[in-house]
């Protein structure tokens, strides 16, 4: 199969940073050459509180940074799990986010019923990459021909996205569970890269990541996004030497 082209129109590979946790990080975001950065309001040892979130979201954007010119400002996204849609609302409204990232079940009325009542919000679902797609991805390459396969692989993928397409602004593959440090089966990816593509809709790829891996990524797949969490951690908190080592490594891929 043809590995699919991004679908970004600069073809800059955007940049996610997860799981910030305290207000002091917020001076040194703006140094960052990245695109998003994400608070976790799902159960999680990156669990951030509504004020928490909102205390740092404010100081990022009051331009609480330490450089004489402050830099870009990166989106906020809130990272949810199965939220009850009214704390979602009051957590949107209180922090201003700009991106929710839907890591559960959540529906695609779900979906529907928060863009309508944020027509500018940004939404992404995340497609966790489940063992049963494994599976199916083994049994076809071992009883099929590549190309057989492969695209077996990309209508099961298509199928999948198509569900959430009136509502849905990105999607991120990632590991289940979210936040594991952990990689899934990267030869998924392709499928996916594919049927975003194929969709008109960015894909971005998480689970496990960290500098030393993430050039390979983009050296072998074609994705819109990279987010990372645990890759750029030592003992549970934010390593800035990792930080920039993640961000120089995609610039430079
Ligand atoms: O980060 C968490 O602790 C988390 C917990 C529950 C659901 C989602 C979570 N994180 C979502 C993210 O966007 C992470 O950046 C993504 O899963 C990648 O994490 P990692 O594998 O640690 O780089």
């Amino acid at each position: 199969m043809m590995e699919a082209m991004p679908i970004q129109n600069d073809q800059r590979c955007r940049i996610k940073i997860c799981g910030f946790k305290h207000i002091e990080q917020m001076k040194h975001i703006t140094e960052l050459d990245v695109d998003q950065i994400g608070f976790v309001f799902a159960k999680s040892k990156r669990q951030v509180t509504m004020e928490q979130a909102r205390e740092m979201a404010e100081a990022l954007r009051n331009g609480h940074s330490n450089q004489k010119l402050p830099g870009f400002i990166p989106q906020i996204v809130g990272v949810f799990v199965n939220h009850p849609l009214d704390q979602l609302q009051q957590i949107i409204d209180q922090v201003k986010l700009d991106v929710v990232q839907l890591h559960g079940n959540e529906s695609l009325l779900y979906m529907e019923q928060l863009k309508q009542n944020n027509p500018e919000l940004i939404i992404w679902k995340v497609i966790s990459v489940e063992e049963e797609i494994v599976a199916i991805l083994d049994g076809e390459f071992k009883h099929n021909t590549d190309q057989t396969a492969t695209e077996k692989m990309f209508r099961l993928a298509l199928e999948q996205l198509v569900t959430y397409v009136p509502t849905v602004d990105a999607y991120l593959l990632d590991t289940p569970g979210g936040g594991t440090g952990k990689t899934f089966r990267w030869d998924t990816i392709s499928a996916y890269s594919q049927a975003c593509r194929s969709l008109g809709i960015p894909l971005y790829v998480a689970g496990g990541l960290h500098p030393d891996n993430v050039e390979q990524l983009l050296q072998r797949y074609a994705v819109d996004g990279v987010d990372v969490s645990s890759g750029v951690e030592t003992d549970g908190e934010k390593d800035w030497t990792k930080i920039h080592l993640f961000v120089r490594k995609v610039r430079e891929s």
